[in-house]
């Protein structure tokens, strides 16, 4: 997999004014885009979100999964840092695509829950790919994150890409009525770590991974 850089400018947003720089999948064709704020030469871990697409979450106010409210929150957590960077990945529904997770949701409408709704569909729980995230903080000078994800999997994924994870940071927000049995699938069958205590504390607390 390789990936081209393409172009970058400003992107203000209600937390700050960040650089936004776009990307080329040469495999997929798919556009990935980074947003960096601040300096992130300094040599140190760099705050990290990467951040897999839900058009539903993160565009349309969905109250089903909790990705809007974690894009916001990593935005915002990145700005009061003072440097850092988020990755958006076009891996829509887990990599499945649009309308196939909007098949999914129909499934789950009749009481599947988001692990059996793919598999019924015939896909794996989670088909992402994160080839193309080293190639990309390479290009940004970023060779070791502080990620903020609830996602062990991911980590493991990223690391075996060359990725260095020097700490897990949790991003626990946004959990509601509707996705509160999401979550609670997430947390079972996808091996996410939450707890009641962290979705009352937001704080970005970093955990240790030694
Ligand atoms: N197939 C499918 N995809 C979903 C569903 N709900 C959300 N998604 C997608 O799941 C992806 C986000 O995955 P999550 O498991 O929430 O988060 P994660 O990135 O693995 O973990 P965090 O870093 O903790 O957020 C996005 O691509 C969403 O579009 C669903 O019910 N079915
Ligand atoms: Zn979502």
């Amino acid at each position: 997999m390789s990936v081209k850089y393409v172009a970058s400018s400003k992107l203000p947003t209600p937390w700050g004014v960040f650089t936004m720089v776009g990307f080329e999948d040469l495999t997929s064709g798919k556009e990935h885009v980074a947003l960096t704020y601040g300096d992130l030469s300094s040599g140190e871990p760099v705050l990290a979100r990467i951040h897999s697409e839900c058009l539903t979450g993160d565009a349309l106010f969905s109250l089903r999964c909790d990705c809007g409210f974690q894009l916001q929150e990593a935005m915002k957590r990145i700005t009061e840092e003072g440097c850092g960077v988020l990755l958006y990945l076009r891996q829509e529904g887990r990599g499945i695509g649009l309308l196939n997770k909007i098949k999914a949701y129909h499934l789950q409408d009749g009481g599947a829950d988001t692990v059996e709704a793919n598999e019924k569909l015939g896909f794996a729980a989670d088909m992402r790919d994160y080839t193309m995230c080293e190639k990309m903080l390479a290009h940004l000078g970023v060779d070791s994150v502080k990620l903020m994800t609830n996602n062990p999997r991911k980590v493991k994924a990223l690391e075996q890409y060359g990725l260095k994870v020097a700490a897990r940071v949790p991003l626990q927000v946004g959990k509601n009525r509707h996705n509160e049995h999401y979550l609670a699938t997430k947390m079972g069958k996808l091996g996410h770590l939450m707890s009641e205590y962290h979705f009352q504390d937001e704080a970005p607390d970093s955990e240790s991974k030694s």
